[in-house]
């Protein structure tokens, strides 16, 4: 098998605050492939943004504490700033749920993103310069390239009428319209990963599907690789092809959708499952059963939820909790799996998708 894209092994983020050190990331470990959406699944607090920053280091990342980060052959958690840049702005781009925080209001929106277009091509042509020995030269033309490229990724983005669109500034955009804008520059630069963390969770439903849609044809057509991060379960069904369930900051479940969301093993994917089958408003945050998130203060002994299963044992607040195998490809955190069949963990179906198909 060839090597994934991303391999994130053990990964330890932690913040030391005046309250103690927080465990924001415990121990997580993923991979995701060229080509498939691997979705991030979890509460409020769960460690999907913490994980997610960790990877290029952006936005207050925490402190990374122990694990690996391997993309592309290249171990993050021990590399340069500037090899972290390089990075960001050619191989990995990140999306956020605000767009606001993206975008530049004193821009128009085409000449941000053919900014990007130029720092993904200076980058590419320093590498060969250098390389060369060259010193660098000024390309007049290359603008005006690039402001084409702006316009055409404006369209590609369902954008309309991109080009008189491109010289508009952020707040002439539809909240909808400036997250498009938002992917067309994470794309600009051609990424192999893309990381978008609730990157629809302030659309409305339709612009939310239609997005979710461009997330899937970047996977098909051009072989990105996707972290997406949510709390929203619907989301995972309509877009990703496998999902990790997160419950402070350790994996507690990871598998094929499907297969997870049909078939959970883990008593926290399940009551996740159960809410979200009675929640029926998509939007809404997950609330789980009972109890709230565990404090990531200091860490866990045991399973961050043992406090709220109705499963657990003394032996679960004790050890580390090992890994298991369930089949193939569906990994599991459980002492007590599997578990009897209950009403809540019956195979369900998830309500149907904005764009009008159904999830199983
Ligand atoms: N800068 C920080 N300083 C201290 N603690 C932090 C910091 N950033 C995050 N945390 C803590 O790390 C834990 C994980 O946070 P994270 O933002 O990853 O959660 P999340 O799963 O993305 O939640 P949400 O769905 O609310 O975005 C939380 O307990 C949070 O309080
Ligand atoms: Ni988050």
């Amino acid at each position: 098998m060839s090597k994934p894209l991303l391999r994130v092994e053990d990964l330890h983020t932690r913040f030391d605050t005046d309250r103690g050190t927080v465990h924001a990331v415990d121990g997580t470990s993923f991979t995701v492939d060229r080509g498939e959406i691997v979705g991030v699944l979890g509460e409020s607090g769960s460690g999907k943004s913490v994980t997610a920053r960790s990877i290029c280091r952006l936005e207050d990342p925490g402190r990374i504490a122990g694990g690996t980060i391997e993309f592309e052959g290249i171990e993050l958690t021990t590399a340069e700033e500037s090899t972290l840049r390089r990075l960001r702005g050619n191989e990995i781009s990140m999306v956020f749920q605000d767009p606001t925080e993206t975008l530049n209001p004193v821009f128009p929106v085409g000449e941000q993103i053919a900014e990007a277009v130029r720092i993904h091509e200076t980058n590419d042509r320093q590498r060969l310069l250098d390389f060369l020995g060259v010193p660098p030269f000024r390309d007049r033309s290359a603008w005006a390239d690039a402001r084409e490229r702006a316009v055409e990724l404006l369209g590609q983005m369902d954008i309309p009428s991109p080009k008189s669109r491109s010289t508009a500034f952020p707040h002439e955009f539809s909240g909808g319209l400036r997250q498009r804008a938002v992917l067309a520059v994470a794309l600009a630069s051609e990424p192999s990963l893309l990381i978008a963390d609730e990157p629809t969770t302030a659309l409305d439903t339709t612009t939310q599907a239609d997005i979710l849609r461009r997330l899937r044809s970047l996977r098909d057509e051009r072989d990105v690789g996707i972290l997406l991060i949510t709390h929203d379960i619907g989301v995972i069904a309509q877009t990703c092809d496998r999902v990790i369930v997160l419950y402070g900051g350790q994996v507690m479940e990871a598998g094929p959708v499907e297969r997870v969301l049909t078939d959970p093993a883990h008593p926290y994917t399940r009551s996740l499952l159960a809410c979200s089958v009675r929640n029926t408003d998509s939007g809404e945050r997950i609330h789980s059963a009972q109890g709230r998130p565990a404090d990531p203060v200091d860490g866990h002994e045991g399973c961050p939820f043992a406090d709220r299963c109705r499963h657990a044992t003394a032996a679960c607040r004790e050890g580390p909790i090992p890994t298991t195998e369930r089949s193939s490809e569906h990994r599991l955190s459980c002492l007590e799996a599997p578990l009897p069949a209950t009403r809540e963990s019956s195979p369900q179906r998830v309500s149907p998708t904005p764009d009008g198909g159904t999830t199983e």
